[in-house]
């Protein structure tokens, strides 16, 4: 286990936020709670001067006679304090404690930057020039680490990357959330972060994209060569839907993942083969991605690959070569053809083949078996999931004697609800992907479990009769993607009045601002609150990423 600092520590460092923004914020999210995933790191985490001064600038600013604001284009010499969302460093104007956001600034940093933008109170720079290097420096194992927009903290220590996914949640809670000071014991709320384990080769999932042209960073381009030999596999290039960073081993997935990009690698190239890159400007070509996911032999434990390849058209007989050289490899049990002919970036296709072997692989959570086909969502982290589920379920605190219903709302393909179905009375299921939905009654079925139920719905869109089919339920689960819960929900919720919710979250901004809602209300709307916030329990389940994931125990006050 890491050591991380106490929540409290890290609050100290911040003086109480003006609400002017924040205000905002929630005026905003009250038709829709979708805009609110765009808004920056910091419009989310309070990143003006104002919200993010500590005592010492508070003494700079009461010296300054006018405001200070950088002009686009303007270089500037700027220190980085934190990591907001994305894991844009969150940095000041050297003497001024002007704010500004950078991608790839890390803490402690000192560094040129170049203001690209104007937003609101703030700016956002790139980078130009380090001048001091950022606090806990590590090498970077992986030799993309630079360029990829994948693991953007991979040269700051773990340690250093806890505690920065620490210290943002914490701020989030206490400036969006408005769980401020005066919240007893909001010390023993805030729990530390759980670390993961396994901080590489920990997905069991990534899609490598397929491309005319390689992306080269500046001090490559002299590299640039034409044909074949500069198409590339790899990862987009941060910010590009069209260029691709041609990547030959991600440290992130399996060994036996790595050994089918190796061999794919190996060969696509070939003339002889007659492979054309997707170009997604022109819609020319026919590979579009590559597909890798791992799962495991449920009797043996060992790990299964199924390797989806996603073209832009049926032809079997142009993939066989692939198919003959990765199949060779002993770990693939799978291969699969995803045809997808529109010319967006997605993987999933109008119609799947298989290739070679079964239709799907399974895996293992919480002692039970799912069967994960090629487009089905499954937690990408497993062995990290396996610690999230169990928070979840001690969170839940189920009596056992099968007398409680459990509502798992954006459930997914069930996994929460049915790792906590052997303890309740019934759980009914929300989600609003049909194929999810039948994937949650497969798993349901593979595992003997016949008191869950699992219905399609768009729980963005639930009318006055939402809940008029299911019995009041105990214990309410919520696991909704970044965007949050719609103000629809958030209503429903406060009507409802079940004992218990338990908030699990992907995005602590709209985490924060949701647990705000349900305990102190929503005040442009005349709604109150009814909730008392129990437990914040950070989780990193992607190490080296932005990605923070949070469980939070909310109890009827
Ligand atoms: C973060 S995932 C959680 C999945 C599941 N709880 C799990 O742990 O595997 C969020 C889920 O919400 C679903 N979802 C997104 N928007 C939704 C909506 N408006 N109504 C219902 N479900 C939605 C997504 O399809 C996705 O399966």
């Amino acid at each position: 286990m890491l050591a991380t600092a106490p929540a409290h520590a890290l609050r100290l460092r911040y003086v109480v936020p003006t609400r002017t923004w924040l205000h905002k914020f929630r005026c905003s999210s009250s038709s829709s709670a979708v805009p609110l995933a765009h808004l920056s790191a910091s419009e989310l985490s309070g990143g003006n001067n104002n919200t993010l001064k500590t005592s010492e600038d508070k003494n700079n600013s009461e010296k300054k006679t006018a405001p200070y604001y950088p002009k686009r284009g303007q270089t500037v010499e700027l220190v980085c304090e934190s990591l907001g969302f994305k894991g844009k460093g969150i940095c000041k104007v050297d003497g001024t404690g002007f704010v500004v956001m950078c991608d790839r600034a890390l803490p402690g940093e000192r560094f040129l930057g170049r203001v690209t933008r104007r937003k609101g109170s703030y700016a956002e720079v790139t980078k130009i020039k380090t001048l001091t290097p950022h606090r806990d420096l590590v090498e970077a194992p992986c030799e993309y680490a630079s360029y990829c927009g994948g693991c953007k903290a991979q040269n700051l220590s773990y340690e250093a990357q806890l505690r920065a996914k620490e210290e943002q949640v914490h701020e989030l809670i206490t400036h969006v959330g408005r769980f401020s000071d005066n919240n007893p014991g909001l010390e023993t709320v805030l729990k530390p972060i759980v670390p993961c384990d396994i901080q590489f080769n920990y997905r069991n999932k990534m899609e490598f994209s397929f491309g005319p042209q390689r992306w080269l960073p500046v001090e490559m381009l002299h590299e640039r060569e034409d044909g074949p030999v500069s198409f590339a596999l790899g990862l987009h290039a941060p910010g590009f839907f069209d260029k691709v960073l041609n990547v030959d081993k991600c440290l992130l997935q399996s060994e036996p993942a790595n050994m089918v990009l190796a061999a794919v690698q190996d060969c696509w190239r070939d003339p002889q083969l007659s492979l054309s890159p997707y170009n997604a400007r022109s819609h020319a070509g026919f590979l579009k991605h590559l597909m890798l996911r791992t799962g495991r032999n449920v009797e043996t434990g060992s790990q299964e690959l199924m390797v989806n390849f996603v073209t832009s058209s049926y032809k079997p007989e142009l993939l066989k070569p692939l198919v003959d050289k990765v199949s060779s490899i002993p770990e693939v049990v799978s291969i699969m053809n995803n045809v997808n002919s529109s010319v967006g970036n997605t993987s999933v296709g109008e119609q799947e083949y298989t290739l070679y072997g079964k239709e799907t692989i399974a895996e293992v959570l919480r002692g039970l078996t799912f069967q994960i086909s090629a487009n089905s969502f499954f937690q990408t982290n497993t062995h990290q999931a396996e610690v999230l589920y169990k928070l979840i379920e001690e969170c839940a605190g189920l009596k056992g004697d099968g007398s409680e219903v459990v509502l798992d709302l954006f459930c997914g393909t069930g996994t929460i609800g049915l790792t906590l179905a052997r303890r309740a009375k019934h759980v009914y299921g929300y989600e609003v992907v049909p194929q999810a939905v039948t994937d949650a009654h497969k798993n349901a079925q593979i595992n003997g479990i016949e008191n869950a139920t699992f219905i399609q719905g768009d729980l963005n869109k639930i009318g006055e009769d939402f809940g008029s089919n299911f019995p009041k339920p105990d214990i309410v689960i919520s696991d909704p993607n970044r965007p949050g819960m719609h103000m629809k929900l958030i209503k429903f919720l406060l009507n409802l009045k079940s004992p218990r919710i338990i908030y699990v979250s992907c995005n602590p901004a709209t985490c924060a601002r949701d647990l705000d809602y349900l305990c102190h209300g929503v005040e442009e709307k005349n709604i109150k609150g009814c909730y008392k916030l129990m437990s914040v329990q950070p989780v990193d389940m992607f190490p080296h990423t932005p990605h923070i994931e949070c469980v939070c125990l909310l109890e009827l006050s």
